[in-house]
């Protein structure tokens, strides 16, 4: 494709931001009756193909911008994208039929469908923290559901950007896919637009920003927020296990991952088995010193000075007012590394029980009554993701049952974002809608209710409002309602 498709941080402006949209509107109206199933189908195997053609850059972006290992930007940023894509075009012929709706007595002799409809041309403002999972993830669902879009990625992830703008370029014509670079300013003047869906990953102090922009045109909104994501383990965890799943959700990635295990409440009796266990794990996984810690290629670094800045004061914070660092805490400002560190005797009033940590620190903290962790979890946002682990079952189907999260992990952690048939997404400050297979489909969908009169007699109901048709109605209404 030679046509330009993107806009570079130094010259967007309102102008430029306006035509891309205004040009995408104009193929949308035009292409609406042609893109059907195969049509898409062909636009999802050229993003495939150009995503596997560009795999190389892709990971060799995340390396320059986070120093993110190889074999994680395969899993996490390569693979859920092409999963998603295997997916989609093994369904979409399904998920594209119209579902009959049944007529019930009142609307007898009609016949009814549900059939969804592209919404549009749509905007994706992706986060930093998995820029190309999270940009061109939602970009398969939109394209699957018939809609055309406009990505706006991180501005902290530069070189991820440039290898989705490649990607982008290779496979699609600007008036169907476009990316757009910017920061927040770039990001505002594109929500000022009337987009017919905006999917948004990032933060719910962002999350809000976008819900304002989007009341403005009443554009629907899809929010895939953060949040703290509380662990439970309980009094008859297998330990090790335990261990191992947490420290692989809360390391990897240095921590910047939205589903990351936040802090761990451990039940008493076990908690000193697994500080040791967790220790342990630490240090087969990543070293167990910080030197160590530092030369492995399998440890991830803090995406900017701002947020390791962020991440070194959340420790000391919590070390002022008297927290127990029982592992890590060192932090090596010219190379943006945090240590793995563990911090227990934590209290509300420290940041690390406030904010999302998104960050290499777990606070580990005991507890005795599984009902007050649980009234705690309820006082709070509700999660985007919970786990617990524990061999029986009646304990993890009590944490279920009685608090709300986007998901629940039952002895793992993360690994639900890979699932296809599974929503993704938060609830209320953690999320609004889901993302993934059918769910992901269905966000950049319209449902369309279609009724077709076959041999109704809904017209005996109609006025003028006689003596027959009076009785008529109270009989409907008696013998239906
Ligand atoms: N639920 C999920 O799937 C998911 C996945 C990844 C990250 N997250 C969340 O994202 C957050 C981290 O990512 P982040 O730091 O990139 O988030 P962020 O909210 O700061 O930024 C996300 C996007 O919004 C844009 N943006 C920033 N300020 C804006 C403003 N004032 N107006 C309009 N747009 C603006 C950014 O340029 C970026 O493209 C964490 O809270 C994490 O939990 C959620």
């Amino acid at each position: 494709m030679n046509q330009v498709a993107s806009i570079s941080t130094g010259t967007s402006n309102a102008g430029d931001i306006r035509a891309a949209f205004d040009a995408q509107l104009r193929a949308q109206l035009v292409r609406r009756a042609d893109f059907d199933r195969k049509a898409r189908v062909a636009q999802l195997d050229r993003l495939a193909a150009a995503v596997k053609r560009n795999q190389d850059k892709i990971i060799a972006a995340c390396a320059a911008d986070f120093r993110k290992p190889a074999e994680e930007v395969k899993l996490t940023e390569i693979f859920p994208v092409l999963q998603e894509i295997r997916h989609t075009k093994h369904y979409l012929k399904s998920w594209m039929r119209p579902k009959r709706a049944r007529a019930t007595l009142g609307v007898f002799g009609t016949k009814a469908h549900v059939r969804p409809e592209a919404k549009g041309v749509c905007l994706i403002i992706a986060p930093w923290n998995y820029p190309v999972n999270l940009s061109l993830g939602p970009l398969v669902s939109a394209i699957a559901a018939g809609n055309s879009a406009i990505i706006k990625p991180s501005e902290m992830t530069p070189n991820a950007s440039r290898a989705i703008i490649d990607i982008v370029e290779e496979a699609f014509t600007p008036d169907l896919v476009k990316v757009i670079e910017g920061d927040a300013s770039v990001s505002q003047e594109l929500l000022s637009l009337p987009f017919d869906h905006i999917f948004f990953t990032g933060s719910p102090a962002i999350g809000k920003v976008v819900m304002e922009a989007a009341a403005k045109n009443l554009t629907s909104v899809t929010l895939e927020l953060g949040g703290k994501s509380p662990t439970i383990v309980g009094p008859n965890a297998n330990i090790k296990k335990a261990a191992r799943n947490i420290v692989w959700g809360k390391f990897a990635n240095n921590g910047q991952t939205c589903i990351a295990p936040d802090h761990v409440y451990v039940h008493r009796d076990i908690a000193a088995a697994f500080k040791d266990s967790i220790r342990a794990e630490i240090g087969r996984v990543y070293g167990k010193t910080p030197e160590a810690q530092k030369a492995t290629p399998d440890y991830c670094r803090i995406v900017n000075e701002r947020h390791f800045d962020r991440v070194r004061n959340l420790i000391e914070d919590a070390r002022a007012k008297g927290a127990s660092i029982l592992q890590g805490g060192q932090a090596d400002a010219s190379q943006k590394f945090v240590a793995p560190t563990l911090i227990s005797e934590v209290s509300d009033d420290m940041e690390i029980m406030r904010e999302e940590l998104f960050g290499p620190i777990l606070p580990i903290i005991e507890y005795v009554d599984v009902d007050k962790v649980i009234d705690k979890i309820n006082a709070g946002p509700k999660p985007l993701a919970l786990y617990v682990f524990d061999k029986s079952k009646s304990f993890a189907d009590q944490v279920i049952s009685r608090t709300s999260s986007g998901a629940v992990g039952v002895n793992l952690t993360v690994v639900h974002f890979l699932h296809p048939n599974l929503p993704f997404g938060g609830v209320n400050n953690s999320g609004i809608g889901a993302a993934h297979g059918e769910y992901g489909f269905k966000a950049f969908s319209h449902e369309k209710a279609v009724m077709e009169e076959k041999h109704s007699i809904t017209h005996m109901l109609f006025p003028p409002y006689t003596g027959f048709v009076r009785r008529l109605i109270n009989i409907v209404v008696r013998v239906l309602g």
